[in-house]
């Protein structure tokens, strides 16, 4: 399974470290391929490409990918635009979010939740955003399938 991992950077890197933890557990399901986003050190990564490399590399990661996990809490235009592009591409799509941030979740995201292929998850825990993962892996996997 080829998993497409959606966070901010330069939207705002304050929850870089919540989302290693998500990548680990993305890694127990598949193959991460923007793994990049949760590398604290994201501009050495970066560095050689110019913007619209990124934008050309990423997209070819997206159409690759069978389902796409955003982590939405801090707003970011560019995993806002991921999530358009993976609509479009009728990818299935989790977002997770952290209610006790006192950040309010963009109505275009929490109103496209339509338990069919897009879904939002409201966590605080480890376990809380665990769990999530684990029910879409198992509905995605399911739904490949039949
Ligand atoms: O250097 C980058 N590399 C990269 O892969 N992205 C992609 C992956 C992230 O999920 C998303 C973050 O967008 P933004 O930088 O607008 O917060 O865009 C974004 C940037 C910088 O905009």
């Amino acid at each position: 399974m080829n998993i497409y991992f959606c966070g901010s950077i330069r939207g705002g890197r304050q929850d870089v470290a919540i989302y290693q933890q998500i990548v680990t557990c993305l890694k127990s399901y598949g193959t991460v391929l923007t793994e990049h986003v949760a590398f604290p050190e994201l501009e050495l990564v970066e560095k050689n490409l110019n913007d619209a490399e990124i934008l050309e590399r990423d997209m070819q990661w997206l159409s690759k990918a069978q389902v796409v996990v955003a982590e939405v809490t801090q707003p970011s235009l560019g995993v806002g635009f991921e999530i358009a592009r993976a609509i479009t591409l009728n990818k299935p799509v989790l977002c997770l979010f952290r209610p006790s941030s006192g950040q309010r979740l963009s109505a275009l995201i929490r109103g496209s939740a339509n338990n069919r292929s897009f879904f939002v998850g409201n966590y605080e825990q480890r376990d809380d955003f665990e769990k999530f993962i684990q029910d879409f892996m198992g509905y995605c996997s399911q739904k490949r399938t039949v």
